[in-house]
């Protein structure tokens, strides 16, 4: 009997007792190899096929997904549009994130508290400066309003009232976005991808956006709104306020007079923004932010990723690096802002920065393939605008 020898050790090493035979040393009966090289070549021929199907379908995949940007200033109506494809091609989600809204509308209306409360700050600190320097020329675009001492005590008491609200404000925007704030805006609630699903009922309502821990300013605003609701129906109601909107000494953002229309309703304890809430919520956009639909279009189904972008200008450096495979550009322009001033530079009128960025995606070589449509928007507030007598000349 031969000695046992691993190939591996050479002849003079023996092989330990407990190391298995080789397949020849087992004596089980090889095929010969004509049978091996036909049925690898099967196999080869097999995972060939599959590899082909699979880059056909890759292809195939690739040719239905449409990239759609969404582009335009800030306040533009980008998100909200957004919103609507969401309603449209899938309205389960909008369903689902409905709770999470709820804090960002109970800011916005502390917002539109806050913006009317300066305002009438403002206008009672000029009245008595004109009274105390007896001004008699006024600016006809800027004239002192009348304001009776009963309105006006009226007016400060509902202030004192509204202040544990409005002191709430600040860090409640800071609250919302994680501590996220632009140089140069105003306050505001600004909002990363996928904020969305950290708020959901189940990490409870008043979860952080970016962490889902839950949030004290947001509880309590939410509180301070149930109990403050009658004195904001009644500032917003007041005649003196109602002059103010209508004379649009007070600018507020669209979002503002709607839901202080609906203050009842969004104040009680158990309140969830329905899907009208939602779509007229304000919240600004930071970044880039990816949504996916599948959409059947004449028995085919294609893939949407439709971005939704930050407008504001600091923000607009993050578009380029999707330039490249856009397939098609949706831009915004709220036609409505011809009275209007970014906010970011109060010096340039909002419908000039429309024209001059729609120049500057016109002119980009990066989206010369892509597909261009212009959208003007808030045609609604531009008929509203035209019927109240602002003239666009001016
Ligand atoms: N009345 C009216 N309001 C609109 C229309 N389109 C949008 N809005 C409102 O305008 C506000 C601004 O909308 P957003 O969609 O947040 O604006 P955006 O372009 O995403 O802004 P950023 O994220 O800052 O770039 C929201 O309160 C919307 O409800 C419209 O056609 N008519
Ligand atoms: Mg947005």
């Amino acid at each position: 009997m031969s000695q046992l020898v691993s190939p591996s050790l050479g002849p003079n090493h023996a092989r330990s007792a407990s190391a298995p035979p080789s397949i020849e040393e087992s004596g089980i009966l090889l095929p010969p190899n004509r049978f091996y090289n036909e049925e690898s070549q099967r196999i080869s021929n097999m995972i060939d096929d599959e590899l082909k199907k699979e880059s056909a379908l890759r292809k195939e995949a690739k040719r239905k997904e449409i990239k759609v940007m969404l582009l335009g200033q800030a306040e533009s109506g980008k998100s909200t549009l957004q919103k609507q494809f969401q309603l449209y091609y899938a309205s389960q989600t909008l369903e689902t994130e409905r709770p999470s809204w709820r804090p960002i509308v109970h800011f916005n209306i502390m917002k539109a508290v806050r913006m009317i409360l300066d305002e009438l700050d403002y206008e009672f600190a000029r009245a008595e400066n004109a009274e105390q320097e007896e001004i008699q020329e006024q600016d006809v675009d800027n004239e002192l309003l009348e304001i009776s001492p009963s309105h006006k005590n009226e007016i400060l008491d509902l202030r004192s009232r509204l202040l544990p609200l409005v002191a709430l404000h600040d860090s409640l925007a800071s609250e919302l976005s994680g501590g996220v704030s632009i140089t140069g805006g105003k306050t505001g609630v600004f909002v990363r991808s996928g904020w969305q699903t950290l708020l959901t009922p189940s990490r409870g309502w008043m979860g952080n956006v970016h962490t889902g821990k839950p949030q004290a300013v947001a509880g309590l605003a939410a509180k301070a709104l149930h109990t403050a609701q009658e004195d904001i129906r009644k500032l917003w109601l007041h005649p003196v306020v109602r002059i103010f909107v209508d004379k649009r000494k007070v600018r507020l953002e669209e979002s503002g007079p709607f839901f202080l229309d609906n203050i009842e309703r969004i104040a009680q304890p158990d309140y969830v923004p329905d899907i009208e809430d939602v779509l007229s919520v304000r919240l600004q956009t930071l970044g880039v932010i990816e949504h996916s639909f599948p959409i059947n279009l004449g028995g085919t189904m294609y893939d949407w990723r439709l971005y939704d972008v930050g407008g504001a200008r600091g923000q607009r450096h993050a578009w380029v690096p999707y330039f490249d495979d856009a397939t098609a550009i949706i831009f915004l322009a709220p036609i409505s802002a011809f009275d209007q001033y970014l906010e970011e530079d109060p010096r340039t009128n909002r419908i000039d920065d429309s024209l001059q960025l729609f120049t500057a995606i016109c002119a980009n070589q990066l989206l010369k393939k892509a597909h261009l449509v212009l959208m003007l928007n808030k045609t609604d507030l531009l008929k509203r605008k035209l019927k109240a007598g602002i003239r666009v000349a001016k």
